[in-house]
């Protein structure tokens, strides 16, 4: 039993023990144990009311259950969940899609046997049962017996391509940058990055190219990467969901042939085929504009007849003037403040006084209780790009200095999906 009262959240030392002795308590009792009794109280209260389906209500028992693991588990425990739980799965799940594991386990409901499933995928069972052992005690298969396993909603996800190239992705162009951020920054003296082409993640990959040219180099990864960006954004809260943004005043006195959006580095279309499903009725013309070799791709895809891909570096003269709703979706993050400024002074001269607005729909950083995925896509930022996510502060001020000024900040659920409305200062 640990002896909770006892515990010396201060870091003293009790007087019955020296400091190795006091470092073993420490470690191997709950971390935050004075946490414990009102987070299992929330849960009970959360749990008897939550609609799974609601995305505020199901996040919300989430972090509290993982707010109680943190409390709960020991430093040591911490550290095994930390250096060896999240590696070896990772490990465990691309082996499995290198066997086409999940697939195989997704096909139904049934149990499979180890040596079923080993025979399946060719590979011996003596290896196969440690690998389907692990899956299964961090929740990605079932146990459902002696050497007997089943799918779950994730080994089902784990067999779609969209999630299987979000680990490819974080494989190929992300992790090693991650990884290396450490050694990066104690060479770099400890500040933020700012130059993109010098940053961990040239370390990480051992190149000496942008992420984005690194992208260009390798188109594979390059379209694990899109397809990470569309799986990421699966479930989220949308801007253009009934109760975010005050989507009818947008498209109020839009003509037909004005132009209603135009979405920046908009990759193959999911936002702007997403918006014209949403809604069918707007008026206006829909411009997509990306790379050459991202337009070339979305060309070929069955984009509604109302979408125009168009090429366009973001950097340049923006072409279409005076539009209702220029538009960046995880774009602005991608860059350093000098080349945000650059891009979004570029729209700021295309845009008709009194009408034209800018829509940046990004991460705006809570000055407490931040949200787990938005402290992470910032050290991803800060490791392979060089960037940030932004506190409303800092998108006050970058935007100011580009001439705009912010109008509103249209927020859910601590910031993880907002939408910055600007229009011409
Ligand atoms: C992080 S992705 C965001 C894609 C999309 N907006 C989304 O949220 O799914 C950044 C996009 O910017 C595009 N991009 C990078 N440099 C660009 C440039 N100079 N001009 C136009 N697009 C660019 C990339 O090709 C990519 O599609």
């Amino acid at each position: 039993m640990v002896d909770v009262a006892n515990l010396t959240l201060s870091g003293i030392a009790r007087a019955d023990e020296d400091q190795e002795a006091f470092f073993a308590r420490v470690a191997t009792s709950p971390s935050a144990p004075e946490l414990i009794p009102s987070l299992v109280n929330q849960i009970t209260t959360l749990g008897k009311s939550v609609i799974l389906q609601d995305y505020n209500d199901r996040t919300a028992l989430v972090e509290a259950a993982q707010s109680l693991i943190y409390a709960l588990q020991t430093p040591r425990e911490s550290m095994n969940r930390h250096c060896w739980s999240h590696a070896t799965t990772y490990a465990c799940v691309e082996i499995g899609f290198d066997l086409g594991l999940f697939a195989i386990l997704s096909k139904d409901e049934k149990p499979k046997s180890t040596t079923e499933l080993a025979k399946a995928v060719g590979a011996d069972p003596a290896f196969l049962g440690r690998i389907l052992k692990h899956l299964s005690t961090m929740g990605v298969i079932l146990q459902t017996g002696p050497d007997e396993y089943r799918r779950t909603g994730t080994t089902i996800s784990l067999s779609w391509k969209l999630c299987i190239d979000s680990y490819a992705c974080a494989t190929n162009c992300l992790t090693a940058g991650v990884v290396a951020l450490p050694a990066y920054l104690k060479k770099a003296g400890y500040v933020n990055p700012s130059n993109g082409k010098d940053c961990a993640f040239q370390r990480g990959y051992q190149t000496d190219l942008h992420i984005f040219e690194y992208l260009k180099e390798n188109p594979v990864v390059a379209s694990q990467f899109n397809n990470h960006m569309a799986f990421y954004r699966q479930g989220r809260p949308s801007w253009m969901d009934v109760g975010f943004y005050d989507v009818p005043s947008l498209i109020a006195n839009v003509g037909q042939d004005d132009v209603l959006l135009v979405d920046l580095g908009g990759g193959l279309g999911h936002d702007i085929s997403e918006f014209r499903r949403k809604w069918p009725d707007a008026p206006g013309r829909l411009v997509l504009q990306d790379t050459p070799e991202l337009t070339a791709q979305s060309k070929k895809k069955q984009l509604h007849p109302s979408i125009e891909p168009m090429v366009h570096d973001f950097f340049t003269e923006q072409p279409i003037k005076g539009a209702r709703a220029y538009y960046f979706h995880t774009v602005i993050h991608d860059w350093s403040d000098d080349n945000a400024r650059k891009m979004l002074k570029a729209i700021a001269d295309a845009m008709k006084p009194g009408f034209s607005k800018v829509l940046i729909n990004d991460q705006v950083v809570t000055a407490t209780d931040a949200y787990w995925e938005t402290t992470s896509m910032d050290l991803l930022m800060m490791a392979d790009f060089a960037t940030t996510e932004r506190t409303e502060a800092e998108w006050h001020r970058l935007v100011k200095s580009a001439g705009l000024k912010i109008k509103k900040i249209w927020n859910v659920h601590k910031g993880i999906e907002s939408l910055i409305e600007c229009e011409l200062a």
